[in-house]
């Protein structure tokens, strides 16, 4: 498989190290010194793209992508308030896209324990449900895109639960997440269920990024000769 990785910085790189392990090439490498590379004649050569930038650049860069008629492996986190736009161009113009805000195996686990305890703790009232998430000090985006959707299951399976927000609150109807930044920590996320009786915690910790990068060069294998937009439950068969 050829790849071209639009973003070569942690993640950029340690997709790149898994990739060459599993006998993938990368053709193309795009960051900020070398956008100007970042051409339709230049992603000629790739059968698939991994895009791991930043909150502020990854919509633009799915969309070029997607102009360019190459699969996409998006994980940059922090821009799902444009994601409608992106899933209404995809399905018109028959793109392919995997997005994750969590490529790891663990996570994707992690995600249906999540749901299960949801779905078993929203007859129990008497439990106040909360969040933490601590990561790397260069994070740009808060709460992280893994404890967005970590808090989005919560909301759907618990009915008194409105919203999520960025802080600790004591109403009812919403769901705080706090945010940590602290080095070197590639990601942890905990889903806290605390009641005067007893709590109840689920973690997640990644001891490094190898976990994020496998999980996307899985998603690319995946998505090759794929229309449509995906997700690891599918990639994964969870
Ligand atoms: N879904 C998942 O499993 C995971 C998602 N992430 C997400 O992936 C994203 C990247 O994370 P990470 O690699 O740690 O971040 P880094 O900051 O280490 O790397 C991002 C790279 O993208 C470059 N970049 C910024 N804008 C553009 C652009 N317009 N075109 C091309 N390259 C660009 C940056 O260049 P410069 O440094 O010069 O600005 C930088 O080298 C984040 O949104 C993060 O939250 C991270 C881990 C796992
Ligand atoms: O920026 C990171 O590093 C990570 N970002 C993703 C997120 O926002 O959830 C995934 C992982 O936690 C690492």
């Amino acid at each position: 498989m050829r790849i071209a990785l639009i973003g070569y910085g942690k993640m950029g790189q340690a997709i790149e190290k898994i990739a060459l392990e599993r006998g993938h090439e990368i053709v193309l490498k795009i960051d900020v010194d070398n956008i100007d590379q970042f051409t339709r004649e230049n992603l000629a050569n790739a059968d698939v793209a991994i895009e791991f930038t930043s909150p502020h650049s990854a919509y633009d860069n799915v969309m070029k992508l997607f102009e360019y008629n190459v699969p996409v492996v998006c994980g940059s986190t922090g821009w799902l308030d444009k994601y409608e736009a992106v899933e209404e161009y995809a399905l018109q113009q028959q793109c392919a896209m995997v997005y994750a805000s969590n490529y790891s195996v663990g996570v994707n686990i992690f995600f249906e324990v999540n749901k299960r305890l949801a779905e078993l703790m929203s007859s129990h009232p008497d439990y106040t449900v909360s969040m933490e998430e601590i990561h790397h000090t260069q994070k740009k985006d808060a709460p992280s895109g893994t404890a967005v959707t970590l808090a989005e299951q919560v909301i759907q399976r618990i009915p008194q639960l409105k919203k999520w927000v960025n802080n600790m609150s004591d109403n009812p109807q919403e769901l705080g997440i706090i945010s940590e930044r602290i080095d070197p920590a590639p990601g942890t996320h905990k889903v806290l269920y605390s009641s005067e009786i007893d709590d109840i915690e689920i973690i997640h910790t990644a001891h490094n990024r190898t976990g994020f990068a496998t999980g996307a060069v899985l998603a690319a294998e995946f998505i090759i000769g794929k229309k449509g937009l995906y997700g690891m439950k599918e990639v994964l068969g969870l």
